[in-house]
């Protein structure tokens, strides 16, 4: 999965996200991230229609309750047959083991569970002085990660500043999900821990999500060209080659 961009499709109804598929036609099937405001407005039939169409989902739907509860969400989510499905580390262990037996007994083995360690919206003093959490945000982001490998996940969301960190523990098979980019110039909105899709590609991450600065660009296709395009120019400078 290394360096492939996911376009998150943050858009209030179904018609919307169409309209913006129907502008990437000519690329490659993409893959699509359906977040908490979409799949609450269009519905777990239209998730699964999009696999239909080829495109590969990661469904964001970051689960966050009691073990019992989060199982029978991965069951029912197992069953849209998407690739990617996020859940809140600050569940702890309990509940994302309980996430991994439900996705092991549903036998979807393709749902990858990814855990997300500390928003890319959060910084420093938000972690330190809002949620009382002591030291820094990278140590904190490592924590959780350690523990959702720990716990059976495969993969963490991280911002593109902890990906050597995360590569690092949890191997080259324990997936780095990483939000929170920016193209060089661009605004970093409500993001804080940001990184352009170049360096993050650099640093190791396996997928790239962009939402805004591809589903608000004048020319969306062009956008996420350039992005793709520099992702896989990071993966060249790796190399020394085509890779
Ligand atoms: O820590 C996290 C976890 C998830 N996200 C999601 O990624 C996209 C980013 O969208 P942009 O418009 O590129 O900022 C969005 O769907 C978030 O829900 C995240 O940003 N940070």
């Amino acid at each position: 999965m290394r360096g492939r961009v996911v376009i998150a499709l943050d858009f209030p109804t179904a018609e919307e996200a169409e309209a913006l598929l129907s502008r990437l036609e000519a690329e490659e099937k993409p893959f699509v991230k359906v977040g908490m405001q979409l799949f609450y407005a269009a519905g777990p039939r239209w998730v699964e229609r999009l696999k239909e169409r080829g495109c590969d989902v990661f469904l964001d739907l970051k689960l966050h309750d009691i073990p019992n509860t989060v199982a029978g969400a991965v069951d029912s989510v197992a069953r849209l047959g998407v690739d990617l499905l996020t859940l809140h580390a600050c569940g702890g262990r309990a509940m994302m083991e309980a996430a991994r037996e439900a996705r092991d007994r549903s036998g979807a083995s393709s749902l990858r569970l990814v855990a997300v360690t500390q928003l890319t919206s959060l910084d420093q003093r938000v972690l330190n002085e809002e949620l009382g959490i002591p030291g820094t945000v990278e140590a904190c982001v490592s924590r959780y990660a350690r523990m959702a490998r720990e716990s059976g996940m495969d993969g963490a969301v991280c911002s593109g500043w902890e990906v050597e960190g995360i590569k690092a523990m949890g191997g080259p098979d324990f997936l780095a999900v990483v939000p929170g980019i920016r193209p060089k110039g661009e605004a970093a909105q409500d993001q804080k821990r940001v990184m352009t899709p170049q360096e993050a590609a650099a640093r190791g991450a396996d997928l790239l999500v962009v939402g805004r600065p591809i589903t608000r660009a004048a020319d969306p296709a062009a956008a996420y060209r350039a992005i793709v395009r520099a992702v896989q120019n990071a993966g060249r400078d790796r190399c020394g080659l085509e890779c």
